[in-house]
């Protein structure tokens, strides 16, 4: 048992933020608000500070910010014997984390984001911990690693013995039981697919989900979920803070996709691209033993190609790649029917690959589908792989002298369900531990991950307010094209006026609220 120390005293949080408000001018801002799908959230202000030299901290909420006198106290792992031996391990309160690194001699310090990590102060007591865990969305590989991480970095650093798992997402809060989860209830799924919490799209509540979290006195919520579920944690944040409660809120971000803004990659994407490798093997094998044959390959990506592109790049079998990002067309010169015709005569086979999202306006234009959503509001797409088989097949019957082959594999949900592999085991480790660095040091309203490798609190509104995608005039896309030799289906025009629409490097938003990333050009 940890002796209780005086807030006013000892508050490094406080201490913190007196010290930066000397150094730096705080901005205050008007409070925001924002409609968030089901729910429209006054939005409590950004904690923005600024400082010399253009050095901007983007900061994350604190219990304190709305409930002033919290008591602290000194974090159990000063006594553990693992980390009592590392030199620094708590991290200093003034560390941050630049947003952008890429500099020249006279550029200003720029946006910075709070380091995450172990603070000498918590605010929480090891037996005053009520912790739950949700999962909600897609399934991702390594959403069990992370399930893992949170209780055994709960149990094993700081003594925490209650958590639960919220069963099958959001509205797992209002209408099931909880699952206890126990370091020993969650040791080894690690190694298992899915999540053993379960998961679901729609079924979002804000109200029904907080008046849960106040009923069963949870005051720890860790909240593992895309772009939509950030969207309703950060929701769920701001009625906490409405009711004035002493509550975590932390999201932890997931996608396959890789769309998740200002982080460096999203858990179980490295994952994903190696998985990915099977399928392409095997449509490589295929075609390279069949006569004129086309290997042709689906991969997971709604709005972005980052797999797709990754996939391609690590392969070095693929002969075209498209995606979302990539407007492409099937007839005439420049089109792919036409490539597709060179490689066949030059090669006898080839290999292309084709992200979910990719061509989707000329699918729905031939199919004439309607706009369909799924539970969760996000348009049900067409099935691009089917269609572009039928295209390239009836190109090939009708307009050519030429008879094809084309085997389409379809790996998806294969590659979607698999355990995460080792790198995204580590990178799981790593935000579970700082999510619960974060809590238990009183932050809440935030999202981890890791900016240019060093994990960061971030706050909700800057992983929510866009979705990243790749950047088709960037270095990484044109490594790419020049891997598979296709066409880049732009005319010269097109190129100009794309780099004419450039923004500096970092977080351009396109009109649908898209951001497109440089891609660790260098
Ligand atoms: N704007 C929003 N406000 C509140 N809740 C939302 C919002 N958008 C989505 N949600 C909820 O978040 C959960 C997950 O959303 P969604 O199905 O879009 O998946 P996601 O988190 O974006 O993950 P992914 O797209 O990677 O599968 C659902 O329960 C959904 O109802
Ligand atoms: O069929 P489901 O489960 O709704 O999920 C499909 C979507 O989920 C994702 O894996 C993640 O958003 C997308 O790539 C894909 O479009
Ligand atoms: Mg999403």
């Amino acid at each position: 048992m940890h002796s209780v120390t005086n807030s006013a005293s000892i508050d490094d949080n406080n201490c913190d933020r007196k010290t930066a408000r000397r150094k730096h001018k705080v901005k205050v801002t008007q409070p925001r608000s924002e409609v968030m799908g089901p729910v429209t959230a006054v939005l409590s202000e950004p904690k923005v500070v600024t400082g010399d030299h253009g050095f901007v901290l983007e900061d994350v909420p604190h219990l304190t910010d709305y409930i002033p006198h919290l008591p602290t106290y000194p974090n159990p792992l000063q006594d553990h014997p693992a980390y009592a031996v590392v030199e620094q391990y708590f991290v200093d309160m003034d560390d941050t984390i630049a947003q952008k690194i890429v500099v020249h001699a006279n550029s200003p310090r720029g946006t910075h984001f709070r380091r995450a990590g172990p603070r000498q102060k918590v605010y929480f007591k090891s037996d005053e911990v009520h912790a739950c865990i949700v999962t909600c969305g897609g399934l991702c590989p390594g959403l069990n690693t992370v399930i893992r991480e949170i209780v055994g970095s709960l149990h094993d650093m700081y003594g925490v013995t209650r958590i639960e798992g919220i069963e099958g997402g959001y509205r797992g809060f209002y209408s099931r039981n909880t699952i206890p989860l126990t370091p020993k209830a969650v040791n080894g799924i690690h190694k298992r697919g899915g999540t053993i919490i379960g998961t679901s799209r729609g079924g979002y509540d804000n109200k029904k989900i907080v008046n849960s979290i106040e009923d069963r006195g949870i005051n720890q919520v860790y909240i593992i979920g895309g772009d939509g579920t950030q969207k309703g944690a950060s929701a769920i944040y701001e009625e906490v803070r409405r009711r004035g409660l002493k509550v975590a809120v932390v999201g932890i971000p997931k996608t396959i996709d890789n769309d998740i803004p200002v982080i460096d990659q999203s858990f179980g994407f490295d994952t994903a691209v190696e998985e990915a490798q099977r399928a392409i093997n095997a449509a490589h094998v295929e075609a390279e033993s069949n006569e004129n044959c086309i290997g042709l390959v689906k991969l997971m990506g709604r709005n972005s190609g980052f797999i797709a592109m990754y996939a391609t790049l690590a392969s070095r079998d693929v002969d075209c790649c498209l995606i979302p990002e990539s407007y492409f067309y099937l007839e005439g010169p420049g089109g792919l029917f036409e490539y597709i015709e060179k490689r066949i005569k030059e090669n006898g086979h080839m290999v292309i690959v084709v992200a979910e999202g990719a061509g989707q306006d000329l699918v729905s234009e031939s199919l004439r589908t309607n706009d369909a959503k799924d539970a969760s509001g996000n348009k049900l797409l067409d099935d691009v792989g089917l269609w572009l088989s039928q295209k390239i097949k009836g190109h090939f019957k009708t307009k050519t002298e030429m008879e094809i082959n084309l085997k389409y594999i379809d790996p998806t949900y294969m590659i979607r369900a698999v355990p995460s592999n080792a790198s995204d085991n580590v990178y799981c480790t790593l935000l579970a531990q700082s999510a619960v660095h974060g809590a238990m040091a009183g932050y809440t309203g935030f999202t981890v991950g890791p900016v240019h490798g060093r994990e960061c609190y971030l706050p909700f509104y800057r992983i929510t307010e866009k979705q990243n995608q790749v950047v088709i005039t960037d270095r990484m896309w044109a490594r790419m094209l020049s891997s598979t030799n296709q066409p880049c289906f732009l005319n010269t025009k097109d190129i100009i006026e794309s780099n004419m629409d450039e923004a500096p490097p970092t977080d351009r938003v396109t009109d649908n609220g898209f951001v497109t990333k440089e891609t660790n050009a260098c």
